[in-house]
């Protein structure tokens, strides 16, 4: 069975008059350990999708099951709890609180679960481990340059050992150099850790080092590298 399973998804918005779809009937199968990438101009419904699978938003029609469990369907109350055990983000602006430090930071997560502080403590300075930055955990944002504010984020989503980590443009603000160094660390953490990845970005290069890519148009899902999208099989979902 695939970690995540999207069946027949569509979601559509209304602008004055006007009805738009950024997603049409979508599919799609992610097994554990794959790392995704997601393209598309501007406005196709990228985000939606990352919005939809990181469940803070629902869909018109349609089911998504992570690792069995369908979270279109669950109440606003579980899918928070869902969440915090089971989902990391990835920012494009990493979004961290300025007024905490590296550490606490990336300990907020970990503070929605039931967890002793030895066992916080332990998580947290793995993960500060992960993306190389022990040295800088009683730093605060302001001290730290923006790839190192980004490793922070990408700690902060994999602390509590997520089933799945959604990245929304994860090097969208960074230089090139920078970018590079982010790209080589999620696919590390995708590697090593079996990080299960959805990434979207604007940026074919980022895109390439995904195991399978896809491009979002018109409403569409159009798989452009790996193997083909699994729109025949496991029905069991199937509206
Ligand atoms: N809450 C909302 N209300 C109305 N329309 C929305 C809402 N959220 C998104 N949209 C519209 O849905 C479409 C898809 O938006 P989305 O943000 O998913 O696109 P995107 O592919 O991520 O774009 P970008 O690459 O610019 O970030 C756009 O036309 C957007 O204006």
């Amino acid at each position: 069975m695939p970690l995540i399973e999207i069946r027949s998804l569509t979601k559509t918005y209304r602008k004055g008059d006007e009805t738009i779809t950024p997603l049409d009937d979508v599919s799609l199968d992610i097994e554990q350990g794959e790392f995704i990438s997601l393209m598309g101009a501007s406005g196709t419904g990228k985000s939606t999708l990352l919005n939809l699978v990181a469940s803070i938003d629902r869909p018109d029609r349609g089911r998504i099951a992570v690792d069995g469990v369908e979270i279109t369907n669950l109440s606003r109350t579980k899918l928070a709890a869902w969440r915090a055990a089971n989902l990391g983000y990835i920012f494009q602006t990493h979004n961290l609180v300025p007024v905490l430090t590296a550490y606490e930071n990336i300990e907020l997560p970990l503070l929605l679960l039931p967890m002793s502080s030895g066992e916080r403590r332990k998580r947290i300075e793995i993960a500060l481990q992960a993306v190389d930055l022990l040295d800088r955990a009683d730093h605060f944002p302001r001290q730290m340059s923006g790839g190192q504010e980004q490793r922070v984020g990408i700690a902060r989503a994999i602390v509590a050992h997520p089933k799945v980590v959604v990245a929304d443009e994860p090097t969208g603000d960074l230089d090139p150099t920078t970018s590079d160094q982010i790209l080589d660390l999620l696919k590390r953490l995708n590697e090593q850790l079996n990080v299960t990845l959805l990434m979207v970005t604007h940026d074919a290069e980022a895109a390439a080092i995904a195991d399978k890519q896809f491009r979002l148009d018109n409403g569409k899902l159009v798989q452009t590298l790996g193997s083909t999208i699994p729109s025949a099989r496991s029905e069991s979902l199937k509206t």
